[in-house]
């Protein structure tokens, strides 16, 4: 059994305020695997004031301190690899190759990518009689899901590392032990008492104290775009700066001359990957009219030839849902585009045979689709593909651009130069060409209400500086 019955706070493993603990549920089984504590605004409290206190001598820190610490961090992310793996599979459902080959392996790749990118960021630069500095910004409140989960806490903790800010995490309720095992190696690293903190606890109880508290310098949050905007009034009492990580519907848009067959098995496989649980997954398929039909024979093909079962099974390609009110959630909408006129041609309603226990959904992939249905506008985060038609290029910019979100977009044709002109009338912070993979020094993040923040590689760690002017330096 997983114990986050303990917060981290000041170098120490320390009861919380409240006692209150919950189970941390196998989304597989539905059985518990261990117990987290939820934490209240006295935890908040009192982590923020160790926060406070080590940020004075943390922050001067030289440049070769930090990048030693971060490869000590990266040599104990290392050892407890399989750990990390195991604990991601059993708290949120990711097949454990998945969870093997790119969940655990993310937080390890992301504190990698920023010591590369603290050795070639410059903190200063002469500009005309001036000096300009760039200094950590202070404390730093860090949100995150479940999803990705030590994915989205490295991406966090590494650049606010590697800008000597000090901070305190609160990652999700619901996958809480890779974030416990992210803390014994930042422990056993020697990152000084008081820089990281780590409180368990849910949104209200402590992120919500967290993003209004007086003493945070800056937020940065992933989650879904209805939390982010409720931790960004919650800061703005305070004027503190916000980093938003929102949630996506991203386009892939599949051009006349691309490669078909590659083009809709690459983006059947991207959503159906993690159990459609990705922010940047390509779930609205925009394809020319001309070759509609053949696109729609070969994605309910490959959505059908998903093995969907038992995470620990090495041949499982996807796990069930992470919970069952994300379960309930993704079969509403399932519904909601059977209501509204869709097609159903892999997939549908309902659990995959043979599986009556855990929180599985089947492989869906939905034709005859337009942009106004609910299944093309909502993020529904779970294994679900909507095919729609255009006639023109103009029409598929368009149709792709039709959201509030702007996260990621994919582009496949058969000239990078025609998929590249697209990508850039694409309103989103990402674009993928041909089934390019994501770059760890490349920036994450969103326009529109995808989210304002950058994270990965240099671009990450500037979001954790401030910048003053010295005139006359
Ligand atoms: N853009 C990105 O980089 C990115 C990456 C991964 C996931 N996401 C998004 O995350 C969402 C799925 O994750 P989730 O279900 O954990 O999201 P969520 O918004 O429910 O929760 C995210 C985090 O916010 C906390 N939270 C909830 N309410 C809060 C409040 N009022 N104040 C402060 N904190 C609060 C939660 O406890 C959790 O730690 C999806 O929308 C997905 O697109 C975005």
């Amino acid at each position: 059994m997983y114990d986050c019955s303990r917060h981290f706070i000041n170098g120490q493993w320390v009861e919380s305020d409240s006692g209150e603990t919950h189970d941390i549920i196998n989304p597989a089984t539905t059985e518990s695997v261990g117990r987290v504590v939820f934490g209240t605004a006295e935890d908040v409290n009192r982590a923020v004031g160790a926060a406070r206190a080590a940020f004075p001598a943390f922050a001067a820190w030289t440049v070769e301190q930090r990048i030693e610490l971060l490869e000590r961090i990266v040599e104990g992310l290392k050892a407890r690899h399989d750990d990390i793996a195991r604990a991601i599979s059993e708290e949120m459902g990711a097949p454990i190759r998945l969870a093997r080959t790119a969940q655990a392996g993310s937080g390890l790749q992301h504190f990698g990518a920023a010591l590369e990118a603290l050795k070639n960021l410059e903190f200063h630069e002469k500009v005309g009689d001036s000096m300009i500095y760039r200094e950590p910004i202070g404390v730093c409140g860090l949100i995150t899901p479940w999803n990705w989960p030590i994915n989205q806490t490295a991406v966090k903790v590494a650049p606010a590392l590697a800008a000597g800010c000090t901070m305190i995490l609160k990652p999700s309720e619901i996958a809480p032990v890779d974030a416990t095992i992210l803390a014994e190696v930042l422990d056993a690293a020697g990152v000084p008492p008081g820089v990281f903190n780590l409180v368990h606890g849910d949104g209200p109880g402590v992120g919500a104290p967290l993003s209004a508290h007086p003493d945070v310098d800056m937020m940065s949050f992933t989650g879904s775009t209805r939390a982010g905007v409720l931790v960004a009034k919650a800061a703005a009492d305070t004027v503190k700066r916000v980093a938003q990580e929102l949630g996506g519907k991203s386009a892939n848009i599949i051009l006349e001359d691309a490669p078909l067959e590659e083009a809709v098995t690459d983006g059947v496989r991207a959503v159906m990957m993690n159990t459609g649980q990705s922010c940047n997954a390509p779930t609205r398929m925009l394809l020319p009219a001309s070759r509609y039909e053949e696109a729609v024979r070969i994605a309910a093909a490959v959505a059908d030839q998903t093995v969907v079962g038992d995470p620990a099974d090495e041949k499982t390609h996807m796990g069930p849902l992470v919970s069952e009110a994300q379960f309930d959630k993704v079969q509403g909408l399932i519904e909601a585009g059977i209501e509204e006129g869709a097609r159903v041609v892999a997939g549908g309603p309902g659990r995959p045979d043979g599986l009556e226990r855990g929180y599985y959904a089947r492989p869906t992939v939905f034709a005859d689709v337009n942009n106004d249905m609910t299944i093309a506008r909502e993020e529904i985060f779970g294994p679900v593909l909507v095919l729609i038609p255009y006639e023109t290029v103009d029409e598929a910019v368009r149709i792709a651009n039709d959201t509030v979100y702007g996260l990621s977009g994919y582009v496949w044709g058969g000239s990078r130069e025609a998929a590249l002109d697209v990508a850039r009338r694409l309103r989103t912070g990402m674009v993928h060409i041909n089934g390019a993979s994501l770059d760890s020094q490349a920036p994450f993040g969103g326009y529109k209400q995808s989210g304002n923040g950058r994270e990965w590689g240099g671009h990450g760690i500037e979001e954790f500086l401030e910048t003053k002017s010295v005139m006359g330096a």
